[in-house]
């Protein structure tokens, strides 16, 4: 895998669907419905590779390179429709989940939450007041 491969950025993604869509004609296609509907029909199909195979240890080390070949598949479309979606609705994926990372990190004090998986409401802090008292959406 060259460099190229590795360092591959949602700007990147973003501009080769929406090259990918403007060749074909596609565009009048790419509308915000339709592209939820795709990206939650190829995640169904993300899920059918798991489906039946019980819990399996990380790195999937039982697999076939062909199956993986193929989660590799699944799991880009997920990648590309959710990359085109937000595209289309004007949303910057990027600075939205740095954001997005950034508010986790408030509400998942590492001190309060480690070890634990606890969802956020379920944790109590010092004050004993639940950390969702404590955290906005529009805190950060
Ligand atoms: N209107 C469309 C149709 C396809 N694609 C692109 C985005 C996805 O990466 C891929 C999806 O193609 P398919 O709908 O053929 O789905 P699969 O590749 O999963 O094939 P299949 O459903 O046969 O398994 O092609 C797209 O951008 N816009």
């Amino acid at each position: 895998m060259t460099s190229a491969e590795n360092d591959v950025t949602l700007s990147e993604l973003k501009k080769k669907m929406a090259d990918f869509a403007k060749e074909r004609d596609w565009d009048q296609f790419h509308s915000p419905r339709n592209l939820l509907l795709a990206l939650v029909g190829e995640v169904g199909e993300l899920s059918e590779i798991f489906q039946w195979k019980g819990e399996v240890p990380r790195g999937l080390p039982d697999w076939e390179d062909k199956e993986k070949q193929h989660l590799g598949e699944e799991l880009s479309d997920v990648l590309l429709y959710l990359v085109r979606l937000s595209d289309i609705c004007g949303v910057d994926l990027g600075k939205a989940a740095l954001r997005k990372l950034e508010i986790n990190a408030i509400k998942y004090p590492v001190n309060l939450c480690k070890g634990s998986s606890k969802k956020h409401d379920q944790i109590v802090n010092n004050n004993s007041s639940s950390i969702k008292d404590d955290v906005s959406h529009d805190s950060v």
